[in-house]
């Protein structure tokens, strides 16, 4: 078989002609490659015309990387294949139907607008802020409801409360409905609704795209899957290609048991399989199988790998971030004096917090790359606005603002009356001064005061990772955020992470004033869009890697309560969760390397599962590269 020929098993699943087909792959098992022969078969052989084939892709991006490989492949640009998002079909449907009733939509910004709505109507019952990770979540749990379309009575776990988040979609529903606004979920709803309606728009939509096929059918949710049913003709043409071991978009409202129960729904379908890697060096392959048999829910796979066994993938340990981040540079750096071709090599991690130390690191080394979900909003999240509060208070005492905001949140043992007694009487005046002169306060309070004052004095002094530090010791920062995890909905482990990327930033500066001219640069560095620039290398979540292949694969903060995340206790989220580990891992060619620091910000790390699965399977070689007079390499 040469490297361009398909398989017995591609050719077989891409001479597919009518009628329902499941086909299920692995990882690098040429599922694009297959959609693309299937095509041309449908054109060349069986004569169908090509617009009346429509390729589904779960992202924009997908359907752009398949018309381009399409076109690589054979060259000519004559047929036109359809290749879009389902949101983007339901959007133009949706569209045009409005358009023939003289009415118009507005689509909805993702982003900041989404965030001040869903913040005003939580403002409006919780009489709080929305933070950022809050914003998230919700955002997602509103997703979850639609898109599996959950009645109240429906939703289980205890991880949420499903009646409020039920109450706050209603509202941001009645918000939309008022000022003609669309989601991407509203599009979908929509567009049903009217297929529904209408008889002869569905007559219309089914002889026009009389073959449908689905790319990564494991990340569609159930209200997709509906919308899609509606379009099918008699013959019932739906071409499924899936890895339900890749599903990692559950808490979207992926709904991967629509394939488990695909076969029994439909006896006859035809039920492809791809077991073949081409992608990655054969340990990489027998790793992701055997990590990924600790899941229970799924389809037992073969995972038969292309290439030779060359190196294990490997778990480097380091003291620290900052040793890491050293041994990422010279990775990546060694790059760009290579003679060798170009490697692509792309660092992957579960949270974006993950991605902006080596923001940092990299844009101080002139080194340019391309990064996928952009952590803007990291730059913006409470509690680094809480330690620009320290520092600007420190520099500018007056300051009334960034006095409010962490008033609470030291030992200065500041009471409701000591901030109102300050923001009717401080004047302009240092508020270290004004807490000194309150009157109803007993001496020893106004000792604590003077102590105020004096460590707020010394924190101006200190270099900006020593006042972190500082802050988080003698200010009391970090007792505050221990006292107050399970009300932030956080856990230390991602405090810690937090904490040590912003040392990790602060480490080379000299002042307070550098570290927030710092902050503010990066976010102006990355508010460029990265996301189409062709660089080697690549910053992503792991979630944003999905469908793409590199050279070598560095995953960063496996770490206990991260990775595995902490909510992951019950079994499908952890199972949710080795598929993103597994999905990783899997996007590596030739080499895959975790990198583990000992060590977050000062405290003990410990393993995560997903480390300690990889040990005691010894499917790793485990390397420490930190000076604590650990052997240098020792093969577990
Ligand atoms: N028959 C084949 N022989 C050799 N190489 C192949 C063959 N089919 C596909 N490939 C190559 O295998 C690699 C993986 O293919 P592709 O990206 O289509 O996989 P995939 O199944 O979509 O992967 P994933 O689900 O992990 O994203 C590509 O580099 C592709 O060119």
């Amino acid at each position: 078989m040469t490297h361009n020929a398909l398989t017995d098993a591609q050719n077989k699943a891409s001479m597919h002609f009518t009628g329902p087909a499941l086909t299920l792959a692995i990882p690098g098992s040429g599922k694009t490659t297959l959609l693309i022969h299937r095509l041309i078969h449908l054109v060349e052989i069986h004569g169908i015309k090509p617009d009346s084939i429509l390729t589904l892709t779960f992202s924009k991006a997908s359907a752009d990387d398949m018309a381009r490989r399409y076109q690589e492949k054979f060259g000519h640009t004559e047929h036109h294949f359809k290749f879009m998002t389902i949101h983007k079909l339901a959007y133009s449907l949706y569209k045009s139907y409005l358009k023939s009733i003289d009415k118009q939509m507005v689509l909805l910004d993702d982003g900041g607008q989404k965030y001040q709505i869903l913040n005003d109507i939580f403002k409006k019952r919780h009489h709080e802020t929305l933070n950022e990770d809050d914003f998230e979540t919700l955002s997602n749990q509103i997703g979850l409801i639609y898109n599996l379309m959950l009645k109240r009575d429906q939703t289980g776990g205890h991880e949420f409360d499903w009646e409020d988040i039920f109450d706050l979609a209603e509202d941001y529903h009645r918000y939309k409905r008022r000022h003609h606004l669309y989601d991407f979920d509203d599009m979908l709803i929509s567009a049903i609704q009217i297929l529904k309606k209408s008889p002869a728009l569905r007559m219309n939509l089914k002889s026009k795209y009389r073959f449908i096929q689905v790319d990564e059918a494991q990340d569609t949710s159930k209200l997709q899957f509906e919308f899609i049913e509606l379009l099918l003709g008699e013959e019932q043409n739906l071409f499924l290609v899936a890895d339900d071991d890749q599903s990692i978009y559950g808490f979207r409202g992926a709904y991967p048991t629509y394939l488990l129960e695909f076969p029994s729904r439909n006896p006859d379908a035809s039920l492809y399989y791809l077991s073949d890697n081409f992608r990655s060096d054969a340990n990489i392959v027998f790793t992701a199988s055997k990590l990924i048999e600790g899941n229970k829910q799924r389809f037992q796979k073969e995972m038969k790998p292309f290439h030779d066994a060359i190196i294990k993938p490997q778990i480097k340990v380091f003291d620290d971030l900052d040793k890491r981040n050293n041994y990422l540079a010279e990775q990546l750096i060694d790059q760009a004096n290579s003679l060798d071709s170009v490697q692509t090599k792309a660092i992957l991690y579960r949270n974006k917090v993950s991605a902006i130390s080596i923001v940092d690191m990299l844009e101080r080394n002139q080194q340019s790359f391309q990064i996928k979900d952009a952590p803007l909003r990291e730059f913006a999240h409470w509690l680094l606005e809480d330690l620009i509060a320290f520092f600007t208070l420190a520099m500018i005492p007056q300051d009334l603002e960034s006095f409010q905001r962490i008033a609470f949140k030291m030992n200065g043992y500041i009471s409701r009356e000591m901030l109102n007694y300050v923001k009717s009487n401080h004047r302009g005046r240092s508020i270290f001064s004004v807490l000194i002169e309150i009157p109803f306060l007993q001496d020893y309070q106004t000792k604590t005061q003077e102590r105020l004052y004096d460590q707020f004095e010394q924190l101006k002094r200190l270099r900006p990772y020593d006042a972190i530090h500082y802050i988080e010791t003698e200010l009391g920062y970090l007792d505050y955020l221990k006292n107050n995890t399970s009300r932030l909905g956080l856990t230390m482990n991602y405090a810690r992470t937090r904490l040590d990327a912003y040392k990790a930033i602060a480490k080379p500066l000299k002042s307070g004033f550098d570290f927030i001219t710092r902050i503010s640069s990066l976010k102006a560095f990355l508010q460029t869009n990265f996301a189409n620039s062709n660089e080697a290398i690549v910053l992503s979540t792991i979630h944003g890697s999905k469908g793409l292949e590199f050279d070598e694969v560095y995953m960063i903060d496996v770490n206990p309560q991260i990775f595995p995340g902490f909510k992951a206790k019950e079994n499908d989220a952890l199972e949710e969760e080795r598929r993103l580990f597994y999905v990783g891992l899997t996007r590596a060619k030739k080499k895959f390397e975790l990198l583990h620091s000992e060590f977050i910000n000062g405290s003990y790390n410990g393993n995560s599962l997903f480390i300690d699965e990889l040990i005691s399977q010894s499917l790793t070689e485990h390397t420490f590269n930190n000076v604590m007079g650990k052997s240098a390499t020792s093969q577990k």
